[in-house]
This record gives C-alpha cells, structure tokens and sequence, in this order.
C-alpha cells in the first residue's frame, strides 16, 4: 500500500500549497485526484513520488515510512515509483536521443545491460519505431516526446505510477494510447497509481476510484 499521512507541503514553510492530506492506494489500485488548476496536485503528486519533501506528514511505502526525499532517498524507495510529469520537455534531457532517455534510469543504477532488451518491449508498446528512437527531444512532437517519458518510467519495472496530467498536452488518440500503456503494465505487474488531473470524464474512465481535492479538503473538517 502507498499512504500519504498528514501532508503538508509547499515552497514557503509559511504558505504551503497542500494542507494535511492523507490518502492511501492500494495494491494494483489506480486511484485518480481531481482538482482545478493551482490547487495543489502536482505538489502532492511529486511527494508522493518522493520527490519534494512535506512540510509535514510523511508517505509509507508497503509499510515503510520515506526515509528521504529527492536524491536522498535510498534507491529502492526512490526506485520503487515510476513518474510522469505534464510537461515531458520540463522532464527530458534535451541532449539526449529517445533511446537514451528511455534507458537512463537502468544506466543510473548500473543495469546498463538490460538497456537494449527493455528499450526495444517499451518502445514497441507505447509505438516509437527506430527512426524517432534516434532523434532528439527537439526533434520530436510532444506526443512522441511524452511517449518516450512514459516509457521511461516504466524502465525499471516500478511497484507505483504517479502521474501528473501526464495527458493533458495530448490529442484523443495519443492519451488513449498512452493510458493503454500504462494500463497493461499495471495488469502484467500488479503496480498502483496514483494519477491527478482536471479531466474527469478520463480520470472516472481510467481509474478504480477517482477523489476530488475538494474532498480532501473537507474530510479533515470536524
Ligand atoms: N517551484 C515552485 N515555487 C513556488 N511556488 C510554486 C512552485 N510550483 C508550484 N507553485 C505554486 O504552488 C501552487 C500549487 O501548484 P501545483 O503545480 O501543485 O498545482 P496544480 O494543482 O498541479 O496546478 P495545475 O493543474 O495548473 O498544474 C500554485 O499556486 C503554484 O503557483
């Protein structure tokens, strides 16, 4: 189970962004947070994934409490989550080609030699042929530059998903594909998601339980 306990979270200690929110996804669950823009939902998903530190509270993964956020956490719990962010340009290495993108977490733990066999399953599954593979971001669509994010966080065969708005750049049939994508690799893997977003005709859609932040809110009201 992922468990976010008592979040508080922000960029000024003084004013955070997101008010004590607790929330919990289950094995093999997707669990969807609906909120309007500027309300929080990317801050809560980036603590999630252990990638900003709260203010307060903390997140347990499959029992064990973070023991470090960012860079500090210790690889398996760092490694243990697969990200998606909105803007896959904010997200890429602009000097790297598609291939290399998608490799880069196997090379950054030293599983360099699973690169070639991973690269080309993911590849293929969220529909990169070999020509786009050698190109760089600013050579590709955003599409097919967020197909290749999405690829890459399934690199390392993470146990949670967090995506924030990974769709909402997206035409009809790339979102499709790409929550098709994610969706397999959950059915093979067993893995959980936790996805925020505005749209809740596609959150409704895709996940087994969808949240609103409103709701978040009024649940710690007495
Ligand atoms: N790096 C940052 N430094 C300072 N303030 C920030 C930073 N990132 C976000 N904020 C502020 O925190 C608040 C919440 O932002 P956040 O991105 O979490 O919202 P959101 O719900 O994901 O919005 P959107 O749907 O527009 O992406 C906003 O008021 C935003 O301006």
């Amino acid at each position: 189970m992922l468990e976010l306990r008592g979040v508080t979270a922000g960029y000024d200690p003084r004013e955070p962004v997101v008010h004590d929110v607790s929330l919990t996804v289950g094995d093999g669950e997707a669990v969807g947070l609906l909120g309007p823009s500027g309300c929080g939902k990317s801050t809560l998903a980036r603590v999630a994934a252990l990638l900003h530190r709260p203010v307060a509270g903390t997140v347990v993964i499959d029992g064990e409490p973070a023991r470090g956020w960012r860079h500090r956490a210790p690889r398996a719990q760092r490694t243990a989550f697969g990200v998606v962010f909105q803007q896959p340009r904010q997200s890429a290495d602009p000097r790297l080609r598609l291939d290399d993108l998608i490799a880069e977490p196997l090379r950054a733990t030293g599983r360099r030699g699973e690169a070639a066999e991973r690269v080309a399953a993911l590849a293929a599954a969220v529909g990169l042929s070999g020509e786009l593979l050698a190109r760089r971001p600013h050579e590709v669509s955003d599409g097919q530059l967020q197909r290749a994010c999405v690829a890459r966080a399934l690199v390392l065969r993470p146990r949670w998903l967090v995506c924030d708005e990974m769709t909402a750049m997206l035409d009809a049939s790339t979102t499709a594909a790409l929550v098709a994508v994610v969706e397999a690799y959950r059915r093979e893997s067993g893995a959980g998601l936790l996805t925020v977003g505005h749209d809740a005709v596609l959150l409704e859609r895709w996940c087994d339980r969808t949240m609103r932040w409103a709701d978040l809110a009024a649940e710690r009201r007495p």
